[in-house]
């Protein structure tokens, strides 16, 4: 289907039986789906590969998910989706493929770009990264005075940065725990300052990751790192060559910045940023991890991709995450959704959702260009789980906005934890189990008034519940499970795109800031060109110039 001859979404029967039957569900309780259906909690579940998903805690019934995959049917979503595998390009404001998935194709797939079979060139890059990462593993790459590596310093921002850096966290205990990894994205100096401060320069390896190699913070950071290196070796620029790798689709830029084309790792323009990590973006990753692990990763990712691309609609865990959160947006006004691991190690996976999500969805006219009038990507949010107990989950459970939430826990905890911590994983998931048990069921004011509360109290004691959450199990936290959580919300956002009739690829709406901070860093220094301020912008700055003693 053509996005033009799109009937406009608020106006397809679908959405109109949608909003109606949101009328009939009223203030419909799940206590009361769950009493009316004794197998909704085994009956609402999904198993892709190693996740176990439970969707019973959800603000549907049958009904509700039968007018949502039909509303999935009339925006074309598995339409998108194949155009999207088959390497169209449905990135159509910049005109690009969509082709991340093949990134984790196995050697013998065929996928073709303009005619040409993309994976023989993926699966070469992989191979380099892994000859790479196997000789810095191993100590025969050395630095400029022969000493082996032994710090790896990631330097990159948005996609180039927060898909590495998250997956280092969620894989530290697969890691080689004799390298130190750092990942600088923040144009601050502090970033920089505190990443290598404590390093030998002679035993550092800086990895310049970006797509495009003209990003101002990470160039601004490359260039800094540089000085940094060469000062503290007391060397000229013929030690960048064995201290410097680049991680881009940009060769030129490359090779102006003094990087040999010999140690850039390539990737493509049908790559986006958000959607880089498991391209040569990886390349710290796999070094913390080696190669096999880094496949095994791309297999999980392979997995899920295979899953979405032939699941039928009733058993397709991404569309169905997809359509919930559609279902939430614009019929429950639910501005937001929390995303809660029970993991330490997935510290910064919500993070990285930030940016897979809200760059992705975060847009206001249509594929045509015409303003939308539904609600598009929620604000994504969301820390480890217990720390959130102690913090944000009073207003999830009392206060006054929906917010659904994913709930990310492991039966087992990882394999390297100290013995006598392994006894507090059943503390940690019983917590987990809890959460989703008290957000959907909440406690009644006969409840709490049974447990002599005093009547003045009951009320601020009492918890509406109702609270709709998604539970995603898997047995141990793996390479593969990594990979497989994040291509299930990477086609999650996929499917909420399609359904919007989005452009869930391009990221206009970085742009204006960049020019804006281009325009206004001479006015800074130079004190130039603040006339051309407005009042507020001009004000704060000449206060900053005061400040800085200018
Ligand atoms: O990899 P690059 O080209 O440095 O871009 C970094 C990030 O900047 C953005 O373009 C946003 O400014 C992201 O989409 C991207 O991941």
């Amino acid at each position: 289907m053509n996005a033009t001859s799109r009937t406009r979404l608020n106006q397809t029967p679908e959405w109109a039986a949608l909003g109606k039957h949101r009328e009939q569900l009223g203030s419909s309780h799940l206590r009361q789906l769950f009493a009316d259906d004794p197998e909704r909690g085994t009956g609402y579940t999904l198993r892709v590969g190693d996740l176990h998903l439970d969707y019973s805690k959800h603000l549907v019934t049958d009904e509700t998910l039968t007018l949502l995959r039909e509303l999935a049917a009339a925006t074309d979503v598995f339409g998108l989706r194949d155009a999207m595998f088959r390497g169209d390009k449905i990135n159509t404001t910049e005109d690009r493929a969509v082709l991340h998935t093949a990134l984790r194709a196995p050697r013998e797939a065929v996928i073709e770009v303009d005619g040409e079979n993309v994976v023989p060139a993926v699966h070469a890059v992989l191979d380099k990264m892994a000859a790479f990462s196997d000789r810095v593993r191993s100590g025969e790459w050395t630095g400029h005075t022969g000493k082996p590596i032994k710090n790896i310093v990631n330097i990159g921002i948005g996609g180039s940065d927060l898909g590495p850096a998250m997956a280092y966290e969620v894989l530290r205990s697969f890691t080689d725990r004799s390298l130190t990894f750092r990942f600088v994205s923040n144009v601050d100096g502090a970033d920089l300052h505190e990443a290598v401060r404590d390093l030998d320069p002679a035993e550092t390896l800086f990895i310049i990751a970006s797509k495009t190699f003209t990003t101002i913070e990470t160039i601004t950071n490359a260039t800094s790192a540089r000085d940094w290196l060469l000062t503290g070796l007391r060397a000229g620029q013929e030690a960048v060559a064995k201290h410097f790798v680049a991680l881009s689709t940009n060769a030129g830029k490359v090779a102006d910045f003094g990087i040999d084309t010999d140690n850039m790792f390539e990737f493509w323009d049908w790559v986006g940023g958000r959607y880089s990590y498991d391209s040569a973006i990886g390349l710290s990753l796999m070094i913390a991890i080696g190669p096999d692990r880094f496949r095994e990763m791309l297999d999980g990712f392979h997995l899920v991709d295979e899953h979405f691309r032939t699941a039928p609609a009733e058993e397709n865990a991404p569309l169905l995450l997809g359509l919930l959160g559609v279902w939430y947006g614009a019929f429950f006004d639910a501005q937001s959704h929390a995303v809660l691991p029970y993991s330490h190690y997935l510290s910064k996976f919500t993070a990285y959702l930030q940016q897979l999500d809200m760059e992705s969805n975060g847009k206001s006219v249509d594929r045509d260009g015409n303003p939308v009038d539904w609600q598009t990507g929620p604000v994504v949010w969301g820390t480890p789980g217990t720390n959130g107990q102690h913090a944000y989950y009073q207003l999830i459970h009392q206060g006054t906005k929906v917010i659904p939430a994913d709930f990310i826990g492991f039966a087992q905890p990882v394999e390297d934890l100290l013995p006598g911590l392994v006894a507090q994983h059943d503390l940690l998931m019983a917590n987990f189990f809890a959460q989703t048990q008290a957000l959907a069921f909440g406690k009644t004011p006969d409840e709490v008034r049974a447990e002599g509360v005093p009547e003045e109290l009951v009320a601020h004691k009492t918890f509406r519940g109702n609270h709709p959450t998604t539970t995603i199990l898997a047995d141990r936290l793996t390479p593969s499970v990594l990979g497989q959580l994040i291509a299930l919300y990477e086609h999650k956002v996929f499917v909420q795109g399609a359904v919007w009739n989005i452009d869930s690829f391009d990221q206009w709406g970085v742009e204006l800031g960049k020019v804006l901070a281009k325009k206004i860093e001479p006015v800074l220094t130079e004190g130039q060109g603040g006339e051309q301020l407005d009042s507020s912008t001009a004000a704060l700055v000449s206060t900053y110039r005061e400040l800085r003693g200018r």
